[in-house]
């Protein structure tokens, strides 16, 4: 059964189309991403899920009722924004059963309730601060914790973590997937950054343009981008045609636009005066001179000039492992089933 299902939703701004016919749908405790650049339409989307604003054209059903038409107080959404939005004024306690009490639970409850989120983003020991007295991730999970206190139907994040800064950015991702998990919430997750959408959700749309690209695990669209912007907008893909890289094969590549990871190249150095090198079956091969070498944490990445594109190889910089100079003339070794036709 889905939870939520979004059907066939357009709108427009001013006579311009911002979102065309967007459907999909979210099962029970899923969390699902939506992911694209900036003024694809996601924000636009949210609203229109919130209530904030109404479609031009489709209809969003929660738990099978139809909820178009609902004003946005009456739909039990729950929502985080990329600012903190807590009240200054209130201390953490105070602000997380601020929406139990407007829902007028019992005193017990919101007691319990509250604590109960308290514990849940293990920040007991700061009831009774003010939200100034907080670090930026510390009023974060405050306001997830509001969020999630009053049972909300949904919970919707829009770029939560875009207003802290890298360390704690990365820290929070995780541990945002595994609030939203115990608390059960059902929820859809905003980001223009792919890697978070990859650690934190269990699906993900990706959009472009007001359209839905492709929709699937991050596992599925991190290793087949089933087009050319999705493996461009997914990051690190190497993106070329097979004349661009003058190949080497026994397999007949099309005329078209290939997406390859990084991780899948092999590289080896061509020693003078041993050019030659047996035909792989399964293979792509091409000659390339290393540019450039760069150390990204545990990775070697070397930019490879092959024909007239520019391959990126990452490999892993174990214990002992020698990498090659820039300079180097390289046979580039690119395996059949690494290749995803994108054009
Ligand atoms: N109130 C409005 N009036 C007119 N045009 C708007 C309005 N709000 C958004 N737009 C336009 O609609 C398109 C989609 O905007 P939207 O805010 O939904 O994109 P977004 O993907 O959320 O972008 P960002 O990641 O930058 O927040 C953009 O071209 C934007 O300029």
């Amino acid at each position: 059964m889905s939870f939520l299902k979004v059907e066939k939703i357009s709108h427009h701004y001013d006579n311009k189309p911002v979102l065309h016919d967007i459907s999909f749908s979210l099962a029970p405790n899923e969390i699902l991403s939506i992911l694209g650049p900036s003024g694809c339409g996601k924000s636009t989307l949210l609203k229109i899920i919130t209530g904030l604003i109404q479609p031009a054209n489709g209809k969003i059903y929660l738990e099978n009722r139809d909820i178009t038409d609902l004003p946005p107080q009456k739909r039990e959404i729950g929502i985080v924004f990329q600012s903190y939005a807590l009240f200054p004024n209130l201390n953490v306690f105070a602000n997380i059963a601020f929406g139990l009490k407007m829902k007028k639970f019992n005193k017990q409850v919101i007691q319990e309730r509250t604590l109960e989120m308290l514990n849940l983003i293990d920040l007991r020991e700061k009831a009774y601060c003010l939200p100034h007295q907080l670090s930026g991730g510390e009023q974060q999970r405050v306001a997830l914790a509001r969020a999630l206190a009053p049972y909300p139907r949904l919970l919707l994040l829009d770029e939560p973590l875009s207003a802290l800064d890298a360390k704690i950015r990365k820290n929070l991702r995780l541990e945002l997937r595994k609030i939203i998990k115990a608390a059960g919430a059902t929820s859809i997750f905003v980001t223009h950054d792919q890697e978070e959408a990859m650690l934190i959700s269990d699906r993900i749309l990706v959009m472009n343009e007001g359209k839905i690209e492709q929709e699937g695990t991050p596992e599925e669209i991190y290793t087949h981008p089933r087009n050319l912007f999705v493996a461009g907008f997914i990051g690190n893909y190497n993106l070329f045609s097979p004349a661009d890289i003058g190949e080497i094969g026994r397999q007949k590549l099309e005329n078209t636009f290939y997406a390859v990871r990084p991780e899948t190249i092999n590289i080896y150095p061509c020693h003078e005066g041993k050019e030659a090198f047996p035909l792989h079956p399964h293979s792509i091969i091409c000659k390339g001179k290393i540019t450039d070498v760069n150390m990204s944490g545990n990775i070697v990445v070397y930019s490879i000039a092959v024909g007239s594109s520019l391959i990126r190889v990452d490999k892993l910089n174990q214990a002992g492992y020698e990498y090659l100079k820039p300079g180097t003339r390289v046979i580039v070794e690119i395996p059949y089933q690494a290749l995803h036709k994108v054009g």
